[in-house]
């Protein structure tokens, strides 16, 4: 295992134009922002409210965008930025695998469900065959509570939000990568289910030697969740840090209103209800529910 980070983003900027095709305005979405995870399996997550840049800055690493300037590197590997040699598609797809809001996007309706999983481990040449693929689906399922006997045969609407955003994850764990980009992945699941899957990443990170980039509005699940936290607001970071210390002692007057914003229990928040949450979490071999 190299020492290098597991990512590196240096004066990342990403330059819009605003107000139409022949306006000469500019708007910086992401403006500036450097980044660095260490090796060692973390959760790092990007909080702010809409329109702070945090999807834009998702999408440069998950190559979906090309920064204006700046660059990012995955284990000391250049992965984007002008002139550089980047490393493969096939190679970065094995080491970062993205996990989107919308699980019911993730999936065609048409197809089962395990057909996305085995694919991904042919595709990826993870497994040599479909025999090795299942096998392969299989534990990557097993870690997310489900299994390939559960699932086989099912297709998109015999799922709720949990359980498809439970595949999601699954089918991100199957080239066993280094780094997941989670794009608000817990906020269109059903509330009473949210902690159950937000209880998924620190598993995983823990016992699988994944970091993730955790991206959020919610400072709730971040605190919880997170090793580092970072603040953007108007595609700046305006604070950073480790969770307890930002919550203790936020520097910025915008992460005190990000705060407020969370409901209280009482006057202290967010403990009482996330430690409350976090108890109700389904166990690994807790039976699926299917609405097929
Ligand atoms: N393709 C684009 N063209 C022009 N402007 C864009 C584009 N994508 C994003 N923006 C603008 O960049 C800014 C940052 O958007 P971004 O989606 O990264 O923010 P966000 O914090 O993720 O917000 P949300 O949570 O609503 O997705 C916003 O002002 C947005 O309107």
């Amino acid at each position: 295992m190299t020492d290098a980070p597991v990512l590196d983003i240096r004066a990342v900027r990403k330059v819009y134009k605003a107000g139409g095709l022949f306006s000469a305005k500019t708007l910086n979405a992401v403006d500036n922002v450097s980044i660095t995870l260490d090796p060692k399996p973390q959760v790092f997550s990007i909080v702010g409210e809409s329109g702070s840049g945090k999807t834009t800055l998702a999408r440069m690493v998950l190559r979906l965008v090309e920064p204006t300037e700046g660059t990012i590197s995955l284990l000391g590997r250049p992965l984007a930025g002008k002139g550089v040699e980047r490393i493969s598609d096939f190679e970065f797809r094995r080491l970062v695998q993205p996990i989107f809001q919308n699980p019911f996007e993730a999936f065609s309706a048409y197809l089962p469900i395990e057909s996305y999983l085995i694919r991904t481990a042919l595709n990826l040449k993870i497994a040599p065959n479909e025999a090795g693929a299942k096998e392969v689906a299989d534990g990557a399922l097993r870690s997310v509570g489900l299994s390939y006997e559960r699932i086989r045969g099912k297709y998109i609407r015999q799922f709720s939000g949990g359980e498809l955003q439970r595949l999601s994850i699954a089918r991100a764990l199957i080239p066993n990568p280094r780094l997941i980009v989670a794009d608000e992945p817990v906020s269109m699941v059903d509330a009473s289910l949210r902690m159950s899957i937000v209880n998924l990443f620190k598993q995983i990170k823990e016992e699988k030697d994944v970091s993730f980039v955790y991206i959020t509005h919610d400072l709730s699940t971040a605190y919880y969740l997170s090793d580092t936290v970072v603040i953007m607001n108007k595609g700046r970071i305006v604070d950073a840090g480790k969770p307890q210390d930002i919550l203790n002692n936020p520097t910025e007057a915008y992460t005190r209103e990000l705060m407020d914003a969370i409901p209280r229990l009482g006057e202290r928040w967010p403990e009482i209800d996330l430690l409350k949450a976090a108890e109700e979490t389904p166990s690994r071999t807790a039976p699926m529910r299917s609405r097929g």
